[in-house]
């Protein structure tokens, strides 16, 4: 809902994020956006290194998908050294600490995901890749859904940011002919001319989100709050507030192999609203699973689309999601437990204490 508070006069806000060159590439977005909606205004940015930047040698499997992203960012929110933080909306966990919200989500890039081969590579698609080749990504969902189609080819995990992984694929010695990446992060790196082939659903389903910048402020802020409403593009907060009320009600707390594709056929007069077409999938680990389920429908409020996502997710959980989804629960259960001295499962439990759901 819009708020009533005047637009502030004078107020320099500090927008936050991660180290990393995308991390700081999309808060100067949001920073210049913010600063040409309020020219009077000071708008400063603040670039932190975190723990998840620190301990990227761990799975993330094992870490169970948790972010380790953005715990320190949130402390240096609550505390007031910072307003702003700016995310990829698809790390944003689907319920946000108490005390922080989404003020803001801007217009999306192409969600899809992308192939990238390595630097001079032959290959133009998964489809003509050879049996064992292999394919860096640490994302459950691209694995799971992936393998479903190309049992051939092997899915190895690479970790690290976005020029890390790409330096990773390009090195002579290394093991990766191609990644899977989000196409939004490498477009906005200035390097979507290494994207080798789209792969549109029902290929590859996006994850939740992706795409999409979310800035997160504190809940009492309604300075900030008014500040973000100027930002947000209310077609691409339907949709993907729609994707995450899925996410919420699939989730059980661990990171699962959800891909979606959504989109909103705008009515040309009138209100707010349109039609808005959902498609969700939960596909087990191996591939050798797989649930999906399509909802059309009209929608005239924000409540309304996340209804539509929270529906959808139901109807999945009814015909096959919930079985893989406690399949997941109960290998990550084991894996966690298993060859694993008490104090590396302490600091594993410690790294996932308070830390996030994240979807790669
Ligand atoms: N999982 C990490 C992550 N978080 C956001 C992006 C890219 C930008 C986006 O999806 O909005 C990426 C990289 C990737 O998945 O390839």
């Amino acid at each position: 809902m819009p708020s009533n508070a005047p637009i502030p006069t004078a107020r320099s806000c500090t927008l936050a994020s991660r180290a990393s060159k995308l991390a700081q590439v999309q808060t100067n977005i949001v920073r210049d956006a913010l600063q040409s909606s309020f020219p009077d205004l000071t708008f400063a940015t603040s670039f932190m290194s975190t723990a998840g930047d620190k301990n990227q040698s761990q799975a993330l499997y094992l870490l169970g998908g948790k972010s380790l992203w953005t715990k320190e960012l949130e402390v240096a929110l609550k505390e007031n050294v910072v307003d702003m933080l700016v995310h990829s909306l698809k790390d944003c966990p689907t319920v946000l600490p108490d005390g922080c919200e989404i003020g803001a989500v801007l217009e999306r890039e192409d969600p899809v995901d992308c192939l990238v081969v390595r630097d001079g590579g032959e290959w133009k698609s998964l489809a003509e890749m050879s049996d064992g080749s292999v394919v860096g990504t640490s994302s459950v969902r691209r694995v799971a859904q992936l393998r479903r189609l190309y049992p051939g080819l092997v899915f190895l995990d690479v970790r690290g940011n976005l020029n890390t992984r790409l330096a990773k694929l390009d090195a002579p010695d290394g093991p990766y002919a191609a990644l899977i990446l989000a196409k939004a992060g490498l477009v906005r790196l200035g390097l979507g001319h290494r994207c080798t082939a789209d792969l549109n659903a029902p290929i590859l389903y996006h994850a939740v989100s992706q795409g999409a910048l979310a800035v997160e402020i504190r809940s009492d802020d309604a300075e900030a709050k008014k500040l973000c409403e100027a930002l947000t593009h209310w077609e691409t907060q339907w949709k993907c507030y729609a994707e995450r009320a899925c996410l919420r009600v699939l989730e059980g707390g661990c990171s699962v192999p959800v891909g979606v594709e959504s989109a909103l056929k705008v009515k040309a007069e009138g209100p707010r609203g349109g039609v808005l077409k959902l498609t969700g999938c939960v596909t087990s680990l191996d591939g050798g699973r797989h649930v999906e389920h399509t909802v059309e429908k009209e929608v005239q409020s924000l409540e309304e689309a996340e209804e539509v996502g929270a529906g959808l997710a139901r109807v999945l959980m009814g015909t096959g999601a919930q079985a893989i989804l406690d399949e997941i629960t109960k290998d990550r259960e084991r894996r966690a437990g298993e060859n694993k001295s008490e104090a590396e499962v302490e600091a594993i439990e410690n790294t996932m204490q308070g830390a996030r759901q994240t979807q790669a």
